[in-house]
């Protein structure tokens, strides 16, 4: 589904992603992991094409910088982190925004792009919100429209950049099964970052480790949740302990 070669990424004279390779399979969740800054966010943007690189990103066998803009969103739907709200809309007219990839140029929504827009507003357990202005939403209530737009998009592949920060710890989880099942149901393949890891190691097939631009580590999550990995990147006193679905990571002081 994705395939990543010699990926770097320069902003503003810096460095930011160098010589990153990632191989993802349809269907797998792959989790990005990594200390602020490490370049996580910005190979999220690469994956779409939105900041310009060199090496080689391949998305279902396509170069992405060879997909036009409405092929490329029907493709890849992406939640970033700060999505800009616009004033004025109301939920459903925000989450209908997932389907302009479909909407014929000079066309309206058809009733089938509404039904869409109108199940994820459900599966997302925001119906009783769906009239009101965005703005007027908690930041969790926002965090779910951000998704329920993106699942409206039904591109194969999904890319979270922390799809849960601004959510409580039964929203966190709410959100993360409802992926996973649409994963399975759908055949979704995702690419997330988190900074909970845990939470991350918990639903991700495979994790990714970057540090400084780099993959420091790539393997299952009981293979990169490791006591001295995340002492060398984070800088961080952790025990790892074993978990029912994945390592635990608790921080001690
Ligand atoms: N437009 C830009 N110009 C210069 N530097 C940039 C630009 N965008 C990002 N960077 C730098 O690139 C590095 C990686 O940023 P990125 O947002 O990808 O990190 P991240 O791993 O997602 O961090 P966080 O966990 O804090 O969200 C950071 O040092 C950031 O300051």
């Amino acid at each position: 589904m994705i395939t990543v070669r010699g990926l770097r990424v320069a902003l503003g004279g810096a460095t930011v992603l160098d010589g990153v390779d990632l191989d993802v399979a349809p269907g797998e969740w792959v989790t990005i992991i990594g200390p602020n800054g490490a370049g996580k966010s910005t190979l999220l943007r690469a994956l779409t094409g939105l900041v310009p690189f060199t090496g080689a990103i391949s998305l279902a066998g396509a170069e992405v910088t060879a997909l036009r803009r409405r092929e490329r969103a029907r493709q890849v739907a992406t939640v970033a982190q700060s999505p800009a709200v616009p004033p004025g809309m109301t939920v459903r007219e925000y989450v209908l925004l997932g389907r302009t990839p479909y909407v014929p140029a000079l066309g309206r929504e058809s009733a089938a792009d509404l039904a869409v827009a109108d199940e994820e507003i459900h599966s997302l357990d925001l119906t009783e919100f769906a009239d009101r202005s965005l703005t007027t939403l908690s930041g969790g209530e926002r965090q779910r429209a951000f998704l329920a737009r993106a699942l409206a998009q039904r591109a194969p592949l999904l890319l979270l950049d922390e799809p849960t920060s601004a959510l409580d710890i039964g929203h966190q989880q709410d959100v993360l099964d409802l992926v996973d099942r649409l994963r399975r149901d759908r055949g979704l393949t995702v690419v997330a970052t988190m900074h909970d890891l845990s939470i991350a190691g918990e639903y991700a097939d495979r994790m990714v480790l970057l540090a400084a631009g780099r993959v420091a580590a790539v393997g299952t999550p009981a293979e990169v949740l490791t006591e001295p990995l995340l002492a060398t990147h984070y800088r961080a006193r952790v025990r790892v302990l074993p978990g029912e679905h994945g390592p635990l990571v608790v921080p001690v002081r």
